[in-house]
């Protein structure tokens, strides 16, 4: 997540990521032409929950001060890790031209893997996708896809957590994938199912105590796939994102390492439209941050980890429109309906246009009894009885 020009041994020791978007000197984040400057890292002092065990020990603790205590704020116009993009909805070499079609046309849009159609097949790992499984070894991947000789980076857990230093490690063995192949846990073997979906968008709470892999009712927790779809915790469950992580069966199933497998990228962008998909339901000013006690970097104004440049999850949840200008055009399926509520469908549909028949006939009959001259009767008449 960090700028590259950032990561070197001498930036990283000086703690400084503020990188120059002209690449002249004494113009960081942009100075001179008054896109931003270089500012210290404000990050919330409050203490985080107790759940997660590696108090003290973990680089995301008041995120991002392990790695970095100064970076680029930008003002208003600018954005991005240096200032040199305009803010969105900008653009011009100044950021002074406001883009007004952006609603009606997107600039841009997000590969993704539905991988919630069940079965044990997965569906984009072919050749000309993501890559199929070798004919020589389950757990490879062919050797007529790219990925073939991908290689993993950052394998060595040990390295990072004995040594303490950032993964700068030399590349690991190819990825390792067989999707579907978990034969020790056939739980594993199935990928979740649309339903699922459609369960989970239904929770109304996006998150409840103890605000962790173990909440119960959460739709923060369900869609982490550690609870069923509809909410209920248990801990032996696996579903939705998780499951689909667990379904591929080598890199992309460990946590350490999955994003070393291309697949992460489409798993994850599906994960999100889901997420967006809620917050579209439920409106953004649900989403609950606990004040304090939840899990590193989600306690409410903790910056959200691993962004980059820092960023708040209160200014990043303000409002997906406010903040991106976009929303999505997802045409999501709805649950499907039983045989009895179809009849019960039916019959409602007829009872009500009986009764707009029968309700006009009768406007239809009055107009012709009024035009004939009979109304004072009719009047009469319905008075008397
Ligand atoms: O065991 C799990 O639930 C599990 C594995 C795994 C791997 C991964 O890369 C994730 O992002 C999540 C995850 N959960």
């Amino acid at each position: 997540q960090f700028p590259r020009q950032c990561v070197s041994p001498e930036v990283l020791r000086s703690g400084t990521c503020c990188p120059s978007p002209t690449g002249l000197a004494n113009d960081e984040c942009g100075l001179r032409s008054g896109r931003g400057r270089c500012m210290p890292v404000v990050a919330d002092k409050r203490p985080h929950g107790p759940q997660y065990p590696h108090d003290g020990r973990d680089d995301r603790e008041r995120w991002p001060l392990r790695f970095f205590n100064r970076t680029c704020q930008c003002n208003t116009k600018f954005s991005g890790y240096n200032c040199g993009r305009c803010r969105y909805g900008l653009s011009g070499v100044n950021c002074d031209q406001k883009i007004t079609d952006m609603l009606g046309k997107p600039t841009f849009a997000l590969p993704y893997w539905n991988f919630a159609i069940g079965g044990n097949e997965c569906e984009i790992c072919t050749d000309d996708m993501l890559g199929a499984r070798s004919n020589f070894d389950v757990n490879s991947i062919s050797s007529n896809s790219v990925f073939s000789q991908w290689r993993v980076i950052c394998e060595d857990v040990e390295e990072y957590e004995t040594l303490g230093t950032i993964c700068n490690s030399t590349e690991g063995g190819p990825i390792r994938r067989n999707p579907g192949g978990n034969v020790a846990q056939p739980m594993l073997q199935k990928l979740p199912e649309n339903e699922d979906i459609i369960d989970c968008l239904e929770l109304k709470m996006f998150d409840t105590p103890p605000y962790y892999s173990t909440s119960a009712w959460s739709f923060r927790n369900t869609i982490e796939g550690y609870s069923t779809p509809k909410g209920k915790y248990d801990l032996k469950v696996r579903s939705l994102h998780n499951l689909a992580h667990l379904f591929l069966n080598g890199t992309g199933g460990q946590t350490h390492v999955s994003p070393n497998d291309p697949i992460f990228v489409l798993l994850h962008s599906f994960t999100d439209a889901i997420f967006d998909e809620w917050l579209r339901r439920h409106h953004p000013g649900t989403v609950f941050y606990p004040k304090q006690n939840a899990p590193i970097g989600h306690n409410w104004r903790f910056n959200m980890v691993p962004f980059w440049p820092p960023v708040t999850n209160g200014e990043m949840f303000a409002s997906a429109q406010d903040r991106l200008g976009y929303s999505y055009e997802v045409q999501w399926p709805t649950r499907a309906y039983t045989v009895s509520e179809i009849i019960t469908i039916v019959i409602v549909a007829v009872v009500l246009a009986v009764m707009v028949v029968v309700g006009s006939t009768a406007c239809v009959i009055r107009v012709l009894v009024s035009r004939e001259g009979l109304e004072p009767l009719l009047v009469e008449h319905l008075h008397r009885y």
